[in-house]
């Protein structure tokens, strides 16, 4: 049987439009549904692997990408959202009506990623926007219940999906942090 990563791409990763201007993300409620609006498109799309990301029913990963904080608005019915784990790094907004997670926020001054918030662009209602470009804390599953000896299983799929599977973050992310990190030692 083949392992299922994430409903997004599970057919094969779907490339963004490049040109992605932005649009509205929304969350599973019928009933007065949370509408956030994010200005461009996401950077840094992945899929990740950790306990804290929102994953949709069924999926393994969740799929986050992230977005100048300056660019996400709360359009409608923010009155349903609350912050999941405030004493977290990512105060990541929940709708109390789903579950479903709209955006996640550093308020940390000091943390490498402040002024990014993290989404979740399955929710966006339009198409387009860039599409996830590696899986992170691929190991993390483990702690939700998957088996250890489905772990190969799952880095094939990965692989075979160009989501080139990483433990902590990609490369690239791993040395922006150590950048930042060796520049406030260094001030
Ligand atoms: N094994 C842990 C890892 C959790 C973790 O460190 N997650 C990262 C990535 S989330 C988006 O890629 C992180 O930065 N977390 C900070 C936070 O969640 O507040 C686990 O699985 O729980
Ligand atoms: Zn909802
Ligand atoms: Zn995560």
């Amino acid at each position: 049987m083949t392992v299922h990563i994430h409903p997004s791409v599970d057919n094969g990763v779907k490339q963004g439009s490049g040109h992605f201007a932005g649009g509205t993300l929304v969350c599973k409620c019928h009933d007065r549904p949370v509408k956030v609006g994010i200005t461009g498109d996401v950077a840094h799309n992945h899929a990740c692997g950790c306990t804290k990301c929102w994953k949709p029913s069924g999926a393994t990963f969740s799929v986050v990408a992230v977005v100048p904080r300056q660019n996400v608005a709360v359009l409608e019915n923010g009155d349903k959202l609350k912050i999941v784990d405030p004493s977290a790094v990512i105060q990541r907004y929940a709708c109390t009506g789903c579950g479903t997670h709209m955006y996640g926020r550093i308020e940390n001054t000091g943390h490498p990623f402040y002024g990014l918030d993290f989404i979740h662009p399955e929710l966006f209602q339009e198409q387009g926007s860039a599409a996830p470009g590696f899986a992170a804390f691929v190991s993390s599953v483990i702690e939700s219940g998957v088996k250890p000896e489905q772990m190969g299983e799952i880095r094939a799929r990965l692989k075979e999906l160009g989501l080139e599977p990483y433990d902590c973050l990609s490369p690239a992310l791993m040395d922006a942090i150590a950048t930042h990190v060796a520049k406030a030692k260094a001030a």
